[in-house]
């Protein structure tokens, strides 16, 4: 059974249901549900202002819904503020990266793992026992991840003075740390050359196929995500215009209205 077939014998991971999101007068989201399923590459795209932006935030919580609901693994994530979604399993990356800036790559990637560790100051300053294990598990942990993202020769290096690139990776390497089940990817190809994109784009599957890690990619860069994507959503206007494989939906006639009629404004 392939990846996406995998994907669409089970219940849904992530349960998008009626929301809306509304500002001042401005209808952002009107309606707009989804399912995402286990291994899935999910790419929601449309034109500028469609929405994109709003539903990952609402994702990522920091959003709150006027209406509807959103449901990991059946349960309910609206009550969940932002600094506690990594617990359930949700990773994120941003768009502009949202790293230490004057730490170093490992310990950017550290900060990862403690979204799953539950050490507390106290126990840390006595270093019991069971923190010196988990520290030695964590360091292993971020040491395989740096290994698996080609990060392990920039691993001391602080982050500000690294290449656009690589800081995204570093920021990815930062989400894997904490085990996400889903890893929201807000517009990864941003700022990337070609090259680049091609190597993300061979990343983002590896990471789905090896990890097991379900992935949502937020993306303008329609060849990143009509060749990784195995299933697409696209919004315009806040409104969920079509849904389906990359073909059906780049052959959808409002798909390509719509995105023409952007190209025209
Ligand atoms: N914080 C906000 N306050 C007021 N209006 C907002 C806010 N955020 C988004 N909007 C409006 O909501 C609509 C959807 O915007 P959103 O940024 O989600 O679209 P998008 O698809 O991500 O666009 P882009 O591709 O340009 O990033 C737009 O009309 C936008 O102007």
């Amino acid at each position: 059974m392939t990846q996406a077939q995998l994907a669409r014998s089970s219940d849904p991971l992530l349960a998008v249901r009626d929301v809306n999101v509304v500002f001042g007068g401005i209808v952002a989201l009107a309606g707009v549900s989804f399912d995402m399923h286990q291994g899935q590459i999910l790419g929601l795209i449309g034109p500028n202002g469609a929405g994109k932006t709003t539903l990952f935030n609402c994702l990522s919580r920091l959003y709150q819904p006027s209406a509807g609901d959103i449901l990991m693994e059946g349960r309910s994530i609206l009550s969940r503020p932002p600094h506690r979604i990594a617990e359930i399993g949700i990773g994120r990356t941003f768009q502009n990266v949202a790293l230490f800036p004057n730490l170093s790559v490992l310990d950017n990637v550290r900060v990862g793992t403690h979204a799953r560790t539950s050490s507390d100051i106290i126990s840390d300053s006595l270093r019991l026992a069971w923190v010196r294990r988990s520290e030695s598990a964590v360091n292993t942990k971020v040491q395989e991840i740096l290994a698996y993202l080609d990060l392990e020769s920039v691993a001391h290096r602080t982050v500000s003075g690294l290449p656009f690139g690589t800081q995204k990776r570093v920021e990815l390497a930062r989400a894997l740390a904490a085990d996400p089940k889903i890893l929201l990817l807000d517009e990864p190809a941003g700022g990337l050359n070609h090259e680049e994109v091609y190597v993300l784009g061979d990343l983002i599957r590896r990471i789905r196929d090896d990890r097991k890690i379900t992935v949502l990619l937020v993306e303008h860069h329609m060849g990143l995500v009509m060749s990784i994507a195995d299933h697409v959503v696209a919004l315009n206007f806040g409104r969920k215009l079509a849904e389906g494989t990359p073909a059906q939906v780049q052959a959808d006639p409002d798909v390509i209205k719509a995105y023409l009629g952007s190209k025209d404004q």
